[in-house]
């Protein structure tokens, strides 16, 4: 890779699963080791990479938020232009980088990364959305570079059965990788940030191939004005 390419991470996932919270750990855990950026997206206005700069775990000015302006999707799969400018500037202004984490707009269950943006993807859902969420499948759930079931702390309160939930994924997932993970669980944390380790010399010696979780479901649109756009697109 040339120097100043970088290990492009992906989050995505629904909206509230704990994707800007994910990236905050892995930025204070691991900013010591690793050189980090970040790049946040948002319909409408910064607030995820605000949100970041103010938990002050990173340098503010290696986080960058791209304004999509558009379904969430759209820019990190059909037109992901406006990413991987914001990606290829940052990585070009702090040379060198080891890992951009990009964070998508949060999103429906069937959102994934386009291997043109990042060379790997977690998708993250959470225990609050319900303990079946894991067994509904769509192509992040099964076929992102990591699966984070994440909020494991809060199982208790919405009676969740992690473990369940954990087993469920995985046996969508062929395989791949399944992490129940709490900010508030030391050891599931440390095990984020030996996936991320693991994949950055991965990413960096040529030994892993980004995949295609593969496209969305067909879907269509309400426009502005609150008419639904009727053609239906399946990216
Ligand atoms: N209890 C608990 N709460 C968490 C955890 N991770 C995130 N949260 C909370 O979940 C809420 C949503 O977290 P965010 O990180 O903003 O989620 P997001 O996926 O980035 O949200 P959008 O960008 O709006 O899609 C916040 O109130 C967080 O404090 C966790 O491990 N445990």
């Amino acid at each position: 890779m040339p120097e100043t390419r970088s290990f492009r991470l992906g989050v995505a996932g629904p909206v509230g699963t704990g994707k800007s919270s994910l990236i905050a750990t892995i930025c204070r855990e691991l900013a010591d080791e690793l050189r980090l950026g970040v790049i946040t997206n948002d319909i409408y206005t910064d607030e995820d990479a605000r949100l970041l700069r103010s938990a002050g775990v990173l340098d503010p000015d290696r986080i960058r938020a791209v304004e999509t302006g558009a379904c969430p999707h759209t820019a990190i799969r059909d037109d992901v232009t406006p990413n991987l400018i914001a990606v290829e500037d940052l990585e070009r202004d702090f040379a060198p980088l080891d890992v951009v984490l990009v964070e998508s707009g949060g999103d429906n269950l069937t959102a994934t990364f386009s291997p043109a943006l990042v060379d790997a993807q977690i998708f993250v859902l959470d225990v609050a959305g319900g303990g079946d969420v894991a067994r509904k499948g769509g192509p992040g759930i099964a076929r992102a570079d990591l699966l984070v079931v994440n909020k494991t702390d809060l199982a208790p309160y919405v009676e969740v059965d992690v473990d369940r939930m954990v087993k469920d994924a995985e046996a969508a997932r062929d395989g791949k990788p399944v992490l129940a993970l709490s900010r508030k669980d030391p050891a599931s944390v440390a095990k984020l940030k030996e996936w991320v380790r693991h994949m950055t010399a991965q990413v960096s010696t040529g030994d892993h191939t980004p995949v295609d979780p593969g496209p969305m479901a067909p879907h269509s649109h309400v426009g502005e004005d609150g008419s639904v756009i009727t053609h239906v697109h399946t990216h």
